[in-house]
């Protein structure tokens, strides 16, 4: 199972790198390690297994936080609308986005930032993007609020992008004016 000595911290170079992606159909390797992923953000979110084994919740995780630099991520969370969302996804891409942006009021955490970086993450308000699941099929998602949030962190994951590059550094609390509050 995958616990907190398997997550790579800010430092290592991994996580600015650009992962590759995956070839289809995944491997069985692969699907393993992105069931590996799926079933690590469960078990955060359970707090008995998560105080067993001392797990920092999250709602997703992406590759090269496991310093695995391939396209590939995990979510499993329920949005303010209480709509559940479970997915691994190879190759997700972001095919189009609103001009409007959001954000979430309290900021964003990182499982490889050991420290609260506070300040305003603005995001897309929605994207579209192409995916193929877990399961093997493409999929095209079209996700808002804090869906939409939490697939960008994930994504940015992919690119060598942490959440605090998109704080504004004169002003943290700035909210851009295109930007709504997600909650
Ligand atoms: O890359 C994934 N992580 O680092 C897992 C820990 N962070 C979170 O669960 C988290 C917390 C707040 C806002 C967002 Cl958008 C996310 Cl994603
Ligand atoms: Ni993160």
């Amino acid at each position: 199972m995958i616990t907190m000595d398997d997550i790579v911290r800010e430092g290592d170079p991994v996580l600015r790198e650009n992962a590759e992606e995956v070839s289809l159909p995944p491997t069985d390797e692969d699907k393993h390690i992105l069931g590996e992923m799926l079933q690590f953000i469960k078990n955060s979110q359970d707090e008995e297994i998560a105080e067993e084994y001392n797990l920092r919740a999250g709602v997703g995780i992406a590759a090269p936080q496991i310093g695995i630099s391939k396209r590939m991520l995990a979510v499993h969370f329920t949005d303010f609308k209480d709509k559940e969302y479970s997915y691994g996804l190879f190759n997700p891409k972001i095919i189009s986005h609103s001009v409007e942006k959001t954000y979430l009021p309290g900021g964003e955490g990182c499982l490889s930032v050991d420290r609260e970086v506070p300040g305003i993450v603005p995001r897309y308000a929605r994207i579209t993007l192409r995916a193929t699941t877990l399961e093997g099929d493409e999929v095209k998602l079209r996700l808002k609020g804090y869906a939409a949030i939490v697939v960008q962190h994930e994504i940015d994951h992919l690119n060598g992008i942490m959440f605090y590059d998109h704080i504004n550094s004169e002003n943290p609390q700035e909210i851009p004016d295109n930007a709504t509050s997600a909650d």
